[in-house]
């Protein structure tokens, strides 16, 4: 998991360490951080170090003074460095210790975006977490730099630390070096894709419960349920699925399929006589017809004008299973719910629900995808180019392959979902739906391999996309007793 943590809880903890610590130890540490970053990728993208331009920007506050230690450290590896201030104040100490060891600086000129181009990297020092509200006009044309590396110091200047939202310009990064912890900036949409690639450095803070965490492979590995010896099928959960309709045949389908693919001891699809028979040629091991389940897929391809399917949607929703809440089961939804239901919306859908614009969900998916949670009593898992997921815990799933958005893809992880929930009925949902959501991205990029794709084949990348997460192949190795004796 990576964790992210608020300002305030950022600063607390700085604050503890700072007074344990000689004066400009954190600040030290941040600059040697990114001087190593910045010298590994100016090797990477040009051969070398010592000759290469290397433009930092410096801001008022701390993050131009790590900015500008870090521009010190790489003017004595022999890189051309020019710090060029974008503000009337600036950290003194660290401005002084840059030109001593051989940077030049002097203030941010118009223009200079092409003083910026022309370098082989920039170091985005302009603002970190004291950051408000976008660029500042004089520098607001740096969100269309194109051109060199660029790294952000603790985060993009432009963004505030503690949303997904983007409120303004951005200088957009290929690196981003944070400190200490991630921010909630770094994991949400849509800001976390101006972030580019993160790093996080450890700075010895005493840390609180993080206030966003973003689910990485290794994590599912380590947490996906795995038969045992003495499982059944009964044993390893039951998904019953509830999709499709007269019409809307494919829907049932693809959710069979992907419960089926995502290690379901049983799946029993409950529906009408022509989606049950495309089941069941598809999949001859899925039952038809009601019984007990351990977790309910309900509403991928349900019409919400379908009577016989929405009263069965209500009977699972009131039977106090687990379920995932999908399409045509998100139209209606019954007072009652609690964390054990998942909702899966995308952004139209969830937009529907609260009564708000669609493009203020895109805008801020964590703001409406907690106050869903606040109003259902539900988890929900909204779906978009990071999925977060909101529950007794805030946990994001990086961006999946572009590829996926296609038709079926959705019922896709519902039926993976509803596997993983009928599995693991102790586990917290949230934790189970954002590993579910990682599962299924990671199919969608086996299934992809950088074209595209058809949803069925990501239900069929499933077992090829769990057997490929890192430590899975570990995790299910038999320890030694012993090597054997002769
Ligand atoms: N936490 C830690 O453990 C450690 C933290 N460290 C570092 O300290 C950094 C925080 O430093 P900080 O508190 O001095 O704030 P910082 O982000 O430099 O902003 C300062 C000023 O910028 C301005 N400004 C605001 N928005 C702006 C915008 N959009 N565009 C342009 N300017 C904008 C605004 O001033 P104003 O312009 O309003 O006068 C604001 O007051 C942190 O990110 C990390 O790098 C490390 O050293 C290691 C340990
Ligand atoms: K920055």
């Amino acid at each position: 998991m990576i964790s992210a943590h608020t300002v305030e809880t950022v600063r607390a903890a700085e604050e503890v360490a700072k007074a344990a610590l000689p004066a400009g130890t954190l600040m030290q540490r941040a600059a040697a951080a990114l001087d190593v970053v910045c010298a590994d990728l100016l090797r990477d993208t040009t051969g070398g170090v010592a000759g290469r331009t290397v433009v930092v920007l410096a801001g008022p506050g701390d993050n131009g003074g790590d900015a500008l230690l870090a521009a010190a450290r790489l003017a004595r590896r022999g890189a051309a460095v020019t710090a060029l201030l974008t503000s009337g104040r600036v950290h003194t100490e660290a401005l002084a210790a840059a030109r001593r060891a051989g940077a030049r600086s002097r203030p941010w000129r118009p223009g200079d975006e092409s003083t910026c181009a022309a370098a082989d990297l920039v170091l985005d020092g302009i603002a970190g977490i004291g950051g408000r509200g976008g660029l500042r006009p004089a520098v607001e044309g740096l969100s269309a730099l194109d051109g060199p590396v660029v790294v952000a110091v603790d985060l993009p200047s432009g963004l505030d630390a503690d949303t997904g939202a983007v409120t303004g310009e951005v200088m957009a990064a290929d690196v981003t070096v944070t400190f200490g912890t991630a921010k909630p900036v770094h994991l949400l949409a849509p800001a976390a894709a101006r972030c580019g690639q993160l790093l996080v450095v450890d700075l010895g803070l005493d840390l609180p419960a993080p206030a966003v965490e973003r689910v990485e492979p290794g994590d599912v590995a380590a947490r996906w349920r795995r038969p045992a010896p003495t499982d059944d099928k009964y044993s390893r959960g039951v998904v019953g699925v509830v999709a499709g309709g007269p019409d809307y045949t494919g829907a049932a389908v693809l959710a069979v399929e992907a419960a089926v693919r995502a290690g379901a001891g049983m799946v029993r699809y409950v529906g009408p006589a022509h989606p049950t028979e495309l089941v069941r040629q598809r999949r001859p091991e899925a039952v038809a017809g009601p019984g007990r389940v351990q977790a309910w897929v309900l509403g991928p391809g349900v019409s919400p004008d379908d009577p016989e399917q929405q009263a069965r949607i209500r009977d699972a929703l009131a039977s106090g299973e687990p379920a995932v809440v999908d399409a045509g089961a998100l139209h209606d939804l019954p007072d009652g719910l609690g964390p054990h239901h998942v909702l899966t919306p995308h952004a139209g859908e969830l937009a529907r629900l609260l009564g708000v614009e669609r493009s203020a969900v895109e805008a801020d998916p964590l703001t409406f995808a907690r106050r869903a949670h606040a109003e259902t009593g539900a988890t929900v898992l909204l779906k978009g180019s990071v999925t977060t997921i909101v529950g007794d815990r805030v946990l994001t799933a990086a961006s999946a392959t572009d590829w996926l958005s296609t038709a079926g893809a959705g019922d896709v992880l519902a039926g993976v979902l509803g596997a993983a929930l009928a599995g693991r009925p102790h586990d917290d949902p949230a934790v189970v739906a954002a590993d579910a959501a990682v599962l299924h991205g990671r199919a969608a990029a086996l299934a992809s391999a950088g074209g595209p794709l058809a949803a069925l084949d990501v239900a069929d990348a499933v077992p090829a996309a769990l057997t490929s997460l890192p430590g899975w192949a570990e995790r299910g190795r038999v320890p030694s007793k012993g090597a054997p004796t002769s």
